[in-house]
């Protein structure tokens, strides 16, 4: 049962001092009323707090995301266990068929926010703040960030790029009171810059700059960081540097957690053009593709030579006196083609 506000002023009005009181305040409100009177399920709200993945790391326990943009991928995702679910723009491409996430929108990510929040139940939800949205000014970014958890739904938001900009920007997140995921190495926003999805850290220099940014995104606040497209070494440094959980995308073996795009993870695409921008750091887990297209095909068959639907998934039936009196009608009425096209039926 929620405590009623009368408890609340009486508790703070008692306390000498207010910073006290507030901190008393929350602290028995935490213990005493538990997370179970705000949220309903307090061993769900365990369970998708920052809390689990920080344990797991401390542990040594490998940590595991998933990407997911709608609710049933999300169901899926979240039934598996799966630590970190991503609402990626990567959606940008595999959902809405653009060749890089630079034209998704921020209304469009909130969209797949929402309906993911619908389906996950369990795991730490992240949504990816999409381009455009934190390259002007940080009253922008803090705008996005706030509707990524307030409409969307998220736990979390994830940016990308290191450096004294996003540095601040995590900051003045962290201010209020958004966790933030930082995300260096190959950052597909930058593609324009790139040239391409280039891998990134190649050489000793550029290498020694990820180590640094990582430390700086760190002490600006990231609970973790998402590190793509990097040598297995410069991972490892990286890894080592910082005390917060590494997630590595075509980063090698020596990060803290590993994360796939859904549709990479499933092979879900086999079309063409997927070909192209589905990554060679990508193991397939299944042809889920392979099974759709199948489907497709067996379904167009059954159609064309009348399998389906037939008797089996035909399942409304009219009574047979109903069908006789409907007979009667159709011929009162004049419909002699309705009527015998039901008695055909009748004597088939
Ligand atoms: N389906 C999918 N999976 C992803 O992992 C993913 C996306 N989409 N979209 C957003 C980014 C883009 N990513 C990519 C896309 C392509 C390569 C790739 O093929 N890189 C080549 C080099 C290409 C070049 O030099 O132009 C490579 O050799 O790694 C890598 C990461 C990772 N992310
Ligand atoms: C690949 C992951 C890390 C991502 O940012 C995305 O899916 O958008
Ligand atoms: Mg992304």
């Amino acid at each position: 049962m929620m405590p009623k506000p009368s408890h609340f002023y009486a508790r703070l009005k008692s306390s000498t001092n207010i910073v006290f009181g507030r901190a008393h305040f929350l602290q028995s409100f935490k213990t005493k009323y538990t997370y179970r009177n705000l949220y309903g399920n307090a061993d769900l709200f365990e369970k998708t707090t920052l809390k689990i993945i920080r344990d797991k790391y401390e542990q040594g326990t490998a940590l595991t995301a998933v990407t997911a943009y709608d609710y049933s991928s999300a169901i899926h995702v979240d039934q598996a266990d799966i630590d970190i679910l991503l609402v990626g723009d990567s959606a940008s491409m595999v959902i809405h068929g653009h060749d890089t996430t630079l034209p998704i929108t921020l209304e469009e990510m909130l969209v797949h926010c929402r309906s993911v929040s619908r389906g996950a139940k369990k795991a730490f939800l992240v949504g990816d703040i999409p381009f455009g949205s934190y390259e002007s000014d940080d009253e922008h970014l803090l705008k996005a960030a706030i509707r990524i958890l307030k409409e969307g739904g998220m736990h979390a938001v994830k940016l990308e790029g290191g450096g004294n900009l996003r540095v601040s920007s995590v900051r003045k997140l962290n201010q209020a009171g958004i966790a933030v995921m930082g995300h260096i190495g190959l950052t597909p926003q930058s593609v324009s810059l790139f040239g391409g999805f280039r891998p990134q850290g190649n050489n000793a220099r550029a290498a020694v700059r990820l180590v640094e940014q990582a430390i700086e995104l760190q002490d600006a606040g990231c609970f973790s960081i998402v590190l793509e497209c990097l040598p297995d070494c410069v991972s490892a440094a990286i890894t080592s540097s910082v005390n917060i959980p590494t997630i590595g995308i075509g980063a090698g073996s020596s990060t803290n957690g590993q994360i796939l795009v859904y549709h990479d993870l499933l092979g879900f695409l086999q079309h063409p053009h997927h070909a192209k921008v589905t990554p060679k750091f990508c193991k397939q887990y299944a042809q889920v593709g392979k099974v759709i297209n199948d489907a497709m095909l067996h379904f167009k068959n059954d159609v064309a030579t009348g399998v389906f639907p037939g008797a089996l998934f035909s399942p409304y039936i009219l009574k047979l006196h109903e069908r006789e009196i409907f007979v009667e009608l159709l011929k009162k009425s004049g419909y002699y083609e309705a009527a015998s096209s039901v008695e055909a039926f009748q004597s088939s």
